[in-house]
């Protein structure tokens, strides 16, 4: 078992990497004697029982919420099933919740840990590569609006993180690419060595193969935990963890939710984010190529969503959550390896981008 710590004071945890459902004692340590499961209907049948037979134990109430599958339902609506469920069962203040899926699952329980009764306790058991590599890890969670993705949230931090490597064998190989999207996204922004390493391993990390596997979500982890140590509450150096965000976000809540995965439009986000550093002036255009083709390898798509137009990329912009005093921030890069946050660009760059990947 390899463990990565997140450090923050008195609110710092282990995210643990490894067997973690075969050998089960680090879960069953979960101390509340209030535990509630909250998954979805993909998962449940996958991994429930297994991860309740874990938390079992005398003296110990457990419970169990099954969500409805999709991006589509990352809503207040479908949180307050869980709010529901809590308060049917006269569920106390020292409820802990556990998060079981991918992002979407993790994000919702995680903002339900932070309003139920104030806030209770909260565990990730991710069984995403996006989950795995990103968001159980850092403590964003929240919901989409019709108007912004992950417009309500809170932070919050879990208690621990539970990753077993193992649950990625039942996910399908489209999930698995989106979830490579945002592994790319950190070797691009923190790391020269990390970005080559995934160049040269991409095969054997999309195939499963274990030590490679392992290898790329300790060192995501590891770069992501060390980012938000940093920055808890994005105030400044963690705005770099959305790079390719702000026009894949604008894809995602245009096309409408679900239609391209949250890694696939974070994937066309980056080349466009890396379009206009060349624009700029900042990188050289060989940089754009390198991360169009390993994306491209990876089976993720380069180009925006054919009849996007710019004033619909530009609209959704507008409300990105890095907007200051009106201006929008943006992540750029200034080489491999090293990001900048910045609302210093022409808009006619910008514009250029855009037109570029439009074509309207
Ligand atoms: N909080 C953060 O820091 C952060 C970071 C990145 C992304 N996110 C959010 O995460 C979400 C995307 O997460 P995701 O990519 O995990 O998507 P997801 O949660 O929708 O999961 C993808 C699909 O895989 C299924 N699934 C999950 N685990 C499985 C398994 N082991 N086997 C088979 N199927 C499985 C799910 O039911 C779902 O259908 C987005 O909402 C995004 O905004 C949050
Ligand atoms: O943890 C972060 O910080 C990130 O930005 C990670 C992103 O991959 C993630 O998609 C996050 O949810 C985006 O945050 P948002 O604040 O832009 O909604
Ligand atoms: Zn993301």
């Amino acid at each position: 078992m390899k463990t990565i710590q997140v450090d923050l004071g008195d609110r710092s945890y282990p995210i643990h990497i490894g067997s973690c459902f075969s050998d089960d004692a680090l879960i069953r340590s979960i101390p509340n004697t209030e535990v509630v499961v909250v998954t979805n209907e993909t998962v449940a049948p996958l991994y429930a029982d297994q991860v309740l037979a874990s938390l079992k134990r005398d003296g110990r109430r457990l419970g169990q919420v099954v969500l409805p599958d999709g991006e589509a339902y990352k809503t207040l609506d479908t949180v307050n099933r869980i709010f529901t469920y809590l308060l049917e069962g006269n569920f106390s203040r020292k409820v802990a919740l556990v998060a079981l899926g991918g992002g979407v699952v993790g994000d919702m329980t995680g903002y339900a840990a932070a309003c139920y009764q104030r806030g209770v306790d909260f565990y990730q058991i991710p069984t995403t590569l996006l989950s795995q590599v990103d968001s159980s890890v850092g403590g964003k969670t929240g919901v989409n609006h019709v108007l912004g993705k992950n417009m309500i949230g809170a932070f919050k931090q879990p208690k621990a993180v539970f990753i077993d490597p193992e649950t990625l064998k039942t996910l399908p190989n489209r999930e698995l690419s989106a979830g490579f999207a945002e592994v790319v996204k950190h070797g691009v922004i923190a790391d020269a060595t990390y970005f080559e390493h995934l160049e040269a391993n991409v095969e054997s990390i999309l195939a499963l193969e274990s030590d490679a596997l392992v290898q790329v979500i300790g060192r995501s982890c590891e770069i992501k935990a060390g980012v938000v140590a940093k920055d808890e509450t994005e105030q400044g150096v963690r705005a770099t963890l959305n790079f390719g965000h702000t026009f894949g976000h604008a894809i995602e809540t245009t096309l409408g939710y679900g239609q391209w995965l949250h890694g696939e439009a974070v994937a066309v986000g980056m080349v466009m984010a890396a379009d206009l550093s060349v624009r700029l002036g900042m990188i050289d255009n060989l940089l754009v190529e390198r991360v169009k083709n390993l994306l491209a390898v990876a089976g993720l798509p380069i180009e925006a969503p054919s009849g996007m137009t710019q004033n619909q990329f530009s609209t959704a912009m507008k409300r990105d959550k890095k907007v200051d005093a009106g201006a929008l921030r943006l992540v750029l890069l200034q080489s491999l390896g090293k990001a900048l946050v910045t609302a210093d660009y022409p808009q006619s760059s910008l514009d250029e981008t855009l037109a570029e990947f439009c074509r309207d």
